[in-house]
This record gives structure tokens, sequence and C-alpha cells, in this order.
């Protein structure tokens, strides 16, 4: 039988196979995937055949060829991925600039990533609701310097509902995976959406303005007739996977396209004579903030490298 696995808890595999029953599934025991060193060799979303036995429990014996996935490194330390999701048509990610801060080096990483995977990303800057004159008009630089760039940017708020019908139309027919820090209100926008789940939130406030831990594993969520969203737990850092450090310009479009006219082939743009993208920072036409993201992912990875074994 084949299906789709919407939920892992650890142990077990809820898959939703192809005629609606949601069955709960292990992994046959040597199931491996080649050259693949990741903590959870299957995923949300994956599709796959499962072989039921007679307590109604199943074992998940194959797996689809995956259109794509999203993944990161586990901890920093560790060689090992985590993959957050499988076969996802486009993600969004959750910016709130406080209650919790969302730094810029974050969502560039992220977009870096979600550009490796050719995965189309919209921000989505939530809980607007919240911010002061100040706040909002960092929010509106953002959307400008982003959207320059060719990202979507959307404005979005429970309380108010601001921006909550046009998610709700850029959502329909599609796997959407949502993904930000914890506490930025993924949870609380799902259920807003679809009231009759009905999933745990938590409060902020004792947890200096960082969110709870609520959810821990990833989890699809059926739009009905229309789509899937796909809950991500929430993430502090997003370590980048398998970037050579001569690609990471491939993953910010506008340093790449301006790449192009540097004196060098080989240019990595941080001191090299004739770089046109020094250039063009300088002159602003590429922002600071995503140029030092960069320069970050470009540290990050020489540290991975060199780091002296112990
Ligand atoms: N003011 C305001 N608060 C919100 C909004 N959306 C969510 N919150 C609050 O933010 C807190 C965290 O929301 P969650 O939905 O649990 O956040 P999450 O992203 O799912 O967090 P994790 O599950 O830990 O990844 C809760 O106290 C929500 O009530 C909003 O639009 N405006
Ligand atoms: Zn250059």
């Amino acid at each position: 039988m084949r299906g789709l696995v919407i939920k892992n808890t650890g142990s077990w595999y809820h898959v939703k196979t192809d005629d609606g029953q949601i069955i709960h599934c292990k992994i046959r025991g040597n199931f491996r995937l080649k050259g693949f060193h990741s903590t959870n060799p299957i995923a949300v979303g994956d599709y796959v055949f499962i072989e039921t036995n007679q307590e109604g429990t199943a074992l998940i014996t194959k797996i689809e060829d995956r259109k794509n996935y999203i993944i990161r490194k586990s901890s920093n330390l560790s060689k090992q991925s985590h993959i957050l999701a499988a076969n996802v048509d486009q993600c969004m990610l959750f910016v709130t600039v406080n209650h919790p801060e969302t730094s810029t080096v974050f969502i560039d990483r992220f977009l870096a990533s979600t550009e490796a995977y050719r995965v189309p990303t919209t921000l989505l800057f939530n809980k607007i609701d919240l911010y002061d004159e100040d706040e909002l008009r960092y929010i509106d630089g953002l959307i400008h310097l982003y959207t320059t760039i060719g990202y979507t940017c959307i404005k979005t708020s429970v309380v108010t509902r601001e921006g909550i019908e046009d998610l709700k139309e850029k959502l329909r027919g599609k796997v959407t995976l949502f993904s930000g820090h914890s506490g930025v209100g993924k949870t609380t926008l799902i259920n807003e959406m679809l009231p009759d789940l009905d999933l745990r939130v938590s409060e902020i406030s004792t947890y200096h303005n960082t969110g709870m831990h609520t959810t821990t594993y990833s989890e699809m969520f059926e739009i009905p007739q229309s789509g899937y969203i796909i809950d991500t737990p929430g993430i502090k850092g997003f370590g980048t996977f398998d970037m050579e450090k001569e690609e990471i310009a491939h993953f910010f479009p506008e340093i790449f396209k301006i790449s192009k006219n540097c004196r060098f082939n080989n240019c990595i743009h941080i001191h090299e004579p004739g770089c046109a993208v020094l250039e063009a920072v300088k002159e602003h036409y590429i922002s600071e903030s995503r140029y030092h993201s960069y320069l970050s992912m470009m540290d990050d990875d020489f540290e991975e490298k060199y780091r002296a074994p112990f």
C-alpha cells in the first residue's frame, strides 16, 4: 500500500494511505538510504510503501524518490543532518523582529538553503499587531530589501487578521513548509486557518522572549481539498548543509548576478582586487546586512573544514 508520511513522533511514522486511513508505521530494521547520514531516513512529506500486519500497524518497506527536501545540520558539531520535510512546493519563513527577534543572518541563511534546493520562499512578517512605529519602519525596510531581491513578503497577524486571506490564497493547492524560530506563531496561525485542529500553543513570557518548544517534530496538516501545511519545530540557528564555499554566492541572487563582473572568475568577494561585489556593497547596491550574512556563511564553512580533530 502507498501512503504519505504526515507525522513522525520519534518512534512512529504516521502514514496516510491513498485510501485515506492513518496507519502507524515503523521502518524495516535494515532500512537505509544510500549515502545519507541523516537522523531521520524518512521525513514528513515522503511517499512510502507499507506492509500492514495483524495489529493494525505497518512496516515501511520502500520510499519513493523525492522531488526535493529541506535539510539542516542536527547541531553545530554534528556531521549528521536532519530532514525537516520532503517534497515541498514552497516555504514560508516566519519572521518576527521582536517577541522573539529574528536576525537578518538567520533569514539569509534560510533563504540561501532554500535557493540551494530551489524551493520558492516567502517571508511572512508575523505578529504585525505587536510592533511600535520604529519596529514597523524597520519591517518596511526589510520588506523593501527582500522584495527588491525577488522574494515575496507578506504581513500577517492573527489578532487583526491582516494578511490571513492573502496567505490562504498562497497556500491553495500546494505543500507549504512553515519555518521560523520557536514562538514566532506558526502553530497559532495554523489553528487560525484550520480551526478544527486545535493544536497546542505555548506562552512566550516566562521563556525570556524566546518562546517554548511546543512543536518537537515536523507534522503535516491537510487543508481541506487544497494542499498541506507542514509545521516544523522552531529552530534556533540554521546550520546549512552540503554547501561548498565557492557555491555560497550562488545562493544570494543579487550577489551572484553582480559577481559576473568581478575581474577574477574564482573571486570569492572578500578582498580580491576588481571585485564587483565589494564595489556594489560600497555603493549600496548590495545591502550591508546581506553581505554580512554572506561573510558569516563563508566563515562557518571555514570553521567546519579546518576544525582540528579531537
Ligand atoms: N500579538 C500576537 N501574538 C501572537 C500572534 N501569533 C501568535 N502569537 C503568540 O505567540 C506565542 C507563540 O505562538 P506559537 O504559535 O506557539 O509559536 P510557534 O512558532 O508555533 O512556536 P514553536 O511551536 O515553539 O515552534 C503564543 O503566545 C501566541 O499566542 C499574533 O499574530 N499576534
Ligand atoms: Zn568578487
